[in-house]
């Protein structure tokens, strides 16, 4: 077999910058000069403290940054441009390229419609299927993101349910598209930490069942080691550290690094000795 010629990366960000012009705002640019690729099956997670520029940097890749903010530089989402498309190519982008979970399932979900309609709804944008089949597909979707009751979650309202049973729905619709790219914003944050770890290993478990990229994007050094391989780190809106997780744990070179790896570890030794806690 030969080599293809031309590797597609899953999502090549280059240069990107994110300014908010009207504002006149003297502090510059919200994100500046920020760079990484993620390969196709690769799993990239893309860490940094409240306001470093992380949700900025995934509502530009998938062309949804607010009214106000303009994204400079190039971004390359499956081969295609992101940075200056028209609404009309990005909504194609969006679902079959890429898709979004973000940390709170409420965003994602109408909280006047039945959960498994919602499902329905990506599944049959992309897939022509007889009422039947529908109703198998969303039933597949509900049981693939590891949710039991399927018929009554299906037949449920967002509210009747609990959260960490919403976001498996959220990561449902978000993989109805057969996206090649999911990203995840801070998708455990609002959840306690047995459901928290119950969603990594969902993720971990799809993303691999289905050859995926993931861009999991998380302030929490010790949550992106569960899932990721590389890592890219974000302080005020610049990348200040790359590199695998193996190596940046075992050699952090940056003061940044050294502080979240010192801080993940302290958590981790607090939570193997209830004691030190005290
Ligand atoms: N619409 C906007 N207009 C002006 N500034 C904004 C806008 N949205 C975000 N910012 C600013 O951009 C910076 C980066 O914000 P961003 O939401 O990307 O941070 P974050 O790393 O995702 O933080 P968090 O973990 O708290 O969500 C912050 O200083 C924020 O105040």
């Amino acid at each position: 077999m030969t080599e293809p010629l031309l590797r597609v990366d899953a999502l090549s960000v280059d240069s990107l910058s994110v300014d908010s012009p009207g504002s006149g705002s003297p502090g510059g640019a919200l994100l500046r000069d920020v760079s990484f690729e993620l390969a196709a099956g690769e799993r990239l997670g893309l860490i940094g403290e409240s306001g470093s520029g992380k949700s900025l940097t995934a509502l530009s890749i998938t062309g949804l940054l607010p009214d106000g903010l303009a994204a400079d530089g190039s971004i390359l989402l499956g081969g295609a441009q992101v940075v200056g498309s028209r609404e009309r190519d990005l909504v194609e982008l969006r679902g079959r390229v890429a898709s979004v979970v973000f940390q709170e399932p409420l965003t994602a979900l109408d909280p006047l419609m039945r959960l498994g309609r919602q499902i329905a709804e990506p599944i049959q944008r992309y897939r022509t299927l007889s009422r039947a089949e529908l109703r198998a597909a969303v039933r597949d979707a509900l049981v693939e993101v590891g949710l039991d009751e399927v018929d009554r979650i299906a037949r449920a309202y967002p509210h009747e349910v609990s959260g960490g049973q919403r976001q498996r729905v959220a990561i449902a619709m978000a993989l109805a598209t057969r996206p090649q790219l999911l990203i995840a914003d801070e998708p455990t944050t609002a959840l306690d930490v047995t459901v928290q770890a119950g969603i990594l290993d969902l993720l971990d478990r799809v993303i691999s069942e289905r050859g995926m990229s993931l861009l999991f994007i998380s302030h929490d050094l010790a949550v992106v080691s569960r899932v990721a391989d590389r890592v890219v780190l974000l302080r005020h809106g610049e990348v200040v550290d790359r590199g695998s997780l193996a190596d940046l744990i075992a050699r952090p070179q940056h003061p940044y690094t050294r502080e979240l790896v010192a801080g993940a570890r302290e958590l981790d030794s607090a939570i193997d000795n209830p004691g030190s806690l005290a």
